[in-house]
This record gives C-alpha cells, structure tokens and sequence, in this order.
C-alpha cells in the first residue's frame, strides 16, 4: 500500500479477501500496532522501505513482528523505472539478520538484474515490466523463480 496513513485501510482489505497487508514504514510512526492489526485480521504483515531509507530503520522488533520485509528498489510511483542497484546491500543486510523472514524486492526486477537480488538473498519478488512486455512471459517467469531456488538453495547450504 502506498499510503499515507496505513492504519485506514487494513480492515477495508481484509474485508476484500486480502491475504497480505504491506505498508510503508515511512508512512507511520507507529508501526507495531498497525502490524498487529493485519494480523487480528488473519493477513500477513508486510513493511516496505524506500530507496532512501536505510535497513536499519527496520528495527529487529519491527521485523519479527513482521511477516515479510520489501526493499523497494525504486521510487515508489508507476512500473518501468530503472532498478536501483544502490539498494541490494540492504536485501543483503536485512537476509544477514533475519535468515527466515520473506525478504521482497520490487522495481525494475527481471532477468538482468535478478541475480544480485537473488545473491542478495531475496526470495519474493515483484517484476511488472519484465513480464508484461516480454514475448514469453511464462519463460522469464521461470527464470526468476528458478533464479532465486538456486541462490536460496546455495544461502541454505551455507547457514548448514
Ligand atoms: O508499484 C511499483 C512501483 O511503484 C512496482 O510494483 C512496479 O510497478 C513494478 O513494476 P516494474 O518496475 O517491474 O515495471
């Protein structure tokens, strides 16, 4: 959700079937009580930071709370902007302190830039651009799905 004010919408979303609530985390001061609100309504609960807010400001206490954590890799607005490569060491930083959290990345994701995201550690992502406009989009679909099995696998097998 990119809103002002996060807290307004939760029960509206949960009352339309939704299954994840994702707020921004600049848009609140407040953010343990909004999380705790998704999930009296059955939803998980994500926090979004973007491209100019650090990791750290997801706080241990507000990522386990959390059930998913996104680092937007671009301004928030409309697809099709250019990846922000600046923003992978936080998917990697957020990955080194929380191992089994869901670690998002959104904005310009596809098949040239997937890689670092998946290195970086992250194991959702969001590609609007890259499948929509693609000739096949089902095969850059396994492309990026099987891009992130490999590097979770291999982050995996470190941690062992
Ligand atoms: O909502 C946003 C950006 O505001 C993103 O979800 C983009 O829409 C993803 O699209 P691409 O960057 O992959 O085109």
């Amino acid at each position: 959700m990119m809103v002002s004010q996060p807290e307004k919408w939760v029960d509206d979303i949960a009352d339309a079937g939704g299954s994840l609530y994702c707020f921004h985390l600049e848009a609140t001061s407040d953010p343990l009580p909004i999380i705790d609100h998704i999930h009296e309504r059955k939803m998980k609960a994500g926090v979004a930071i973007s491209p100019d807010t650090p990791s750290t400001a997801v706080t241990d206490e507000i990522a386990e709370a959390a059930d998913m954590l996104l680092v937007m890799t671009v301004y928030p607005g409309r697809g099709g902007q250019k990846f922000l490569e600046r923003c992978v060491p936080k998917v990697a930083e957020l990955r080194a302190r929380f191992p089994d959290k869901d670690i998002e990345v959104d904005g310009g994701v596809g098949p040239k830039t997937i890689d670092v995201c998946a290195d970086a550690g992250s194991n959702v992502i969001v590609a609007g651009t890259a499948i929509f406009n693609a000739e096949e989009p089902e095969k850059v679909i396994a492309l990026l799905k099987s891009t992130v099995d490999v590097a979770q696998a291999k982050i995996a097998a470190k941690r062992a």
